[in-house]
């Protein structure tokens, strides 16, 4: 009897061990597949990063070569004495290499002043700048000098291209060498323009563009004289110093670039988030220590969903697009704005108090909802203001100005509410 009873058991348990071992291999085979199609992605990944790293070790490699081209036919012209320990040419060899391994552009600048060889008498009687050309804001940003007076050097600091504002903006916008000199008492004209007039004991203001192998300028090199008779460095060395100088500037804007587009949301132009949660945690360490007030605005659309609904995505693109805009102008240069979300923004508004906070979050709120946007007409904002305490963290203190928004949805949008007090 029990061997009957066995019989469709023992068959039971082989019917589950089949459909177990053929659920066991689907799994396998699924798992296999997964894997597979895992690879190929992060495989095309790691292809377009590979290639994007090549490029830039292409960009700067052809920045390398060009310094050694420079470094050869200094060493030809040259012909190293092999009676001598350091041949001039072996020196400045190693001048360029430091200076291409200089990330910092005012030192990069410094070292490469040696390529001039300026004597000692030269520097008594010349002082030397060199600025850098924003091409954002057309102005001339002094980033190196020697020997020009701090009164000097910060009335120079920044020069607008005007042409005759100063030597250095005309030879930036001419793209020529330019020299102004200083004109015997009796001829100057009475009414010539302060920002033409030399400084203080400069006899002759000397500036050369500082150019790109295409021609643009990228910056400027000053020579201010305090004695016309003493000569002007050689004119082939003013030559190669400009061409180094060239690629110092060159990379500091190609890597500036990159840095910028590492830490810009594409949409909005504006500061993106990582680079903002930055920026906060450095105002935090700020405030900690000189103990100055700092506060937080988080803001966001009023139903924005409803905008994407109605008109389309590439409408609520402009919206945020718009509304960037808008709250841009509402703050200070000196404040920070950045995409916080999808239609999230936050303002990190340093040495502000709470009150003052919420003074900047209603000048942002009005600007957007008095604005008048094209295809939806009008556009309004919700915003939640916080103020840093001694125990905040970034996260903290973003959490409370978060709380005090979504009170400000809740009592009906387009408002700023400030957070709940704080123990
Ligand atoms: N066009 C566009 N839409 C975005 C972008 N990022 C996020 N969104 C959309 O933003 C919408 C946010 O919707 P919700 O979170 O419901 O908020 P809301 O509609 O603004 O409502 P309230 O905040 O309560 O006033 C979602 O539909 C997202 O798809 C973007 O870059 N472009």
């Amino acid at each position: 009897m029990a061997e009957y009873l066995d019989q469709p058991f023992s068959m039971l348990i082989g019917l589950s061990v089949l459909v177990l071992a053929v659920a066991l291999l689907a799994s396998v085979v699924k798992l296999r597949a997964d894997i597979r199609t895992l690879r190929t992605t992060s495989n095309q990944q790691l292809k377009r990063l590979n290639a994007r790293v090549a490029q830039l070790s292409n960009e700067h490699s052809e920045v390398a070569s060009a310094l050694d081209d420079l470094c050869d036919s200094a060493s030809i012209a040259s012909a190293p004495d092999s009676s001598l320990a350091v041949t001039p040419a072996e020196q400045e060899n190693r001048i360029i290499k430091s200076i291409l391994n200089e990330g910092d552009l005012p030192k990069g600048l410094e070292k490469a002043f040696e390529l001039l060889h300026p004597s000692p008498e030269s520097t008594l009687w010349m002082a030397f700048g060199i600025s850098v050309l924003d091409q954002n804001t057309k102005t001339l940003k002094l980033a190196w000098h020697q020997g020009i007076k701090e009164a000097v050097a910060r009335q120079f600091s920044e020069a607008r291209l005007i042409h005759g504002s100063a030597p250095h903006a005309t030879s930036a916008l001419l793209g020529e060498h330019v020299v102004v000199r200083r004109e015997p008492a009796a001829q100057k004209h009475r009414d010539q323009p302060p920002a033409t007039r030399l400084p203080e004991a400069v006899q002759a203001w000397h500036s050369f563009p500082i150019k790109k192998v295409d021609g643009s300028v990228l910056g400027t090199f000053d020579i201010l004289s305090f004695n016309e008779g003493f000569p002007l460095p050689d004119s082939n060395r003013i030559a190669n110093y400009l061409f180094v100088t060239s690629i110092i500037l060159e990379r500091h804007s190609y890597l500036n670039g990159i840095l910028s587009q590492a830490r810009t949301d594409k949409l909005t132009g504006l500061t993106n988030r990582g680079f903002a949660e930055e920026s906060l945690v450095k105002e935090i360490e700020r405030s900690q220590r000189y103990r100055n007030p700092l506060s937080v605005v988080l803001f966001d659309i009023d139903h924005f969903k409803s905008f994407n609904d109605t008109y389309g995505h590439d409408v609520g693109d402009l919206v945020l697009q718009e509304v960037s805009r808008l709250s841009a102008g509402a703050i200070r240069s000196t404040d920070v704005l950045g995409r916080w979300g999808g239609e999230e923004f936050l303002v990190i508004l340093s040495e502000t108090t709470l009150d003052s906070a919420m003074v900047v979050a209603e000048n942002v709120r009005k600007a957007v909802e008095s604005a008048h946007f094209e295809v939806c007409r009008s556009v309004t904002i919700s915003l939640g203001v916080a103020e840093f305490t001694p125990h905040d963290t970034a996260q903290s203190l973003v959490k409370r100005a978060d709380e005090a928004l979504y009170k400000a949805k809740k009592a009906g949008r387009n408002r700023v509410l400030a957070q709940s007090k704080v123990a």
